[in-house]
C-alpha cells in the first residue's frame, strides 16, 4: 500500500489534471484566510513569488496537521503585473477591468506547489509563466465575457487556457501546466521518486 496522497486544494483543474495522470489520491479543502494572507504580506513589500509560496505552504501545512502520515499538496497562483498584485475578480465588473489592464501587455502567472509530510514541507516548486495578451477590442471583450464569466469566474487571472482564453494570447512562455494551476511535470518527478507513483 503506498503512502496516502492528499490534494489540499479546491480547485477542480487541479483536481482534473492528477486524475488524468491516473494518481489516486483524495481532497482537502484547506481553510486558510487566503486575503488577510496576502495583504500582509504585501503590506511587507513580499514578492509575489513568496506570497504564492506562503500560501500554498500553509495550505499543505494546515491539512497535513490533520493527516501527518499522507503527503499532502498545497497550492496557490497570483497574477502579477507591475509588481501588482491580482486575486481571483468577485464580479464579472472586476473580471472586465482586470483584463483591460492586462490587455496589450505581459503579466506573470506564478504557480506555486508545496507537499507536506507530518505538518512540515518536504517539496517546493514556484512555476512562472510570461502570458502576453493580445490588444482585443472592446467589443471582443464584452463578447468574451458574455460567452465564458461562468466558466472564468474561478480563474485568477478570468481566462482559461484551456478554453476560449486562449484567443486572448498573443504569446506564452513557459509550461501549461503551470498556466492551469499545478507545476504537474515537476510534481510527478518528485512522487516517482518517493515510489509513490510507479515509474
Ligand atoms: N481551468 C483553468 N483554471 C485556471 C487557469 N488559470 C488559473 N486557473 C485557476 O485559478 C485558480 C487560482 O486560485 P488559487 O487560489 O490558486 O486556487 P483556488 O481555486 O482558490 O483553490 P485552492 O487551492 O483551494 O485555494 C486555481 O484554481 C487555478 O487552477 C486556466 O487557464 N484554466
Amino acid at each position: 500500500m503506498s503512502q496516502p496522497l492528499i490534494l489540499a486544494s479546491g480547485s477542480e483543474i487541479r483536481q482534473v489534471l492528477l486524475r488524468n495522470a491516473g494518481l489516486a489520491f483524495e481532497v482537502e479543502k484547506p481553510r486558510v484566510d487566503e486575503e488577510t494572507v496576502r495583504h500582509a504580506m504585501q503590506a511587507e513589500g513580499a514578492p509575489p513569488r513568496d506570497v504564492a509560496d506562503m500560501l500554498a505552504e500553509l495550505k499543505a501545512q494546515k491539512v497535513s496537521a490533520k493527516f501527518p502520515a499522507a503527503l499532502v499538496i498545497g497550492c496557490d497562483q497570483v497574477l502579477a503585473i507591475d509588481g501588482e498584485i491580482f486575486a481571483k475578480p468577485e464580479t464579472r465588473d472586476e473580471a472586465r477591468a482586470q483584463l483591460e489592464k492586462l490587455r496589450g501587455a505581459q503579466h506573470r502567472l506564478i504557480s506555486a506547489a508545496v507537499i507536506c509530510e507530518g505538518g512540515r514541507p518536504v517539496w517546493r516548486k514556484i512555476g512562472v509563466v510570461k502570458m502576453t495578451m493580445r490588444d482585443f477590442s472592446d467589443a471582443y471583450l464584452d463578447a468574451y465575457l458574455d460567452r465564458n464569466w461562468d466558466s472564468i469566474q474561478h480563474s485568477v487571472g478570468a481566462y482559461k487556457l484551456e478554453e476560449e482564453g486562449v484567443r486572448l494570447f498573443e504569446r506564452i512562455d513557459g509550461d501549461y501546466f503551470t498556466v492551469l494551476g499545478l507545476p504537474l511535470l515537476e510534481l510527478l518527478w518528485f512522487l516517482g521518486n518517493r515510489g509513490v507513483i510507479e515509474t
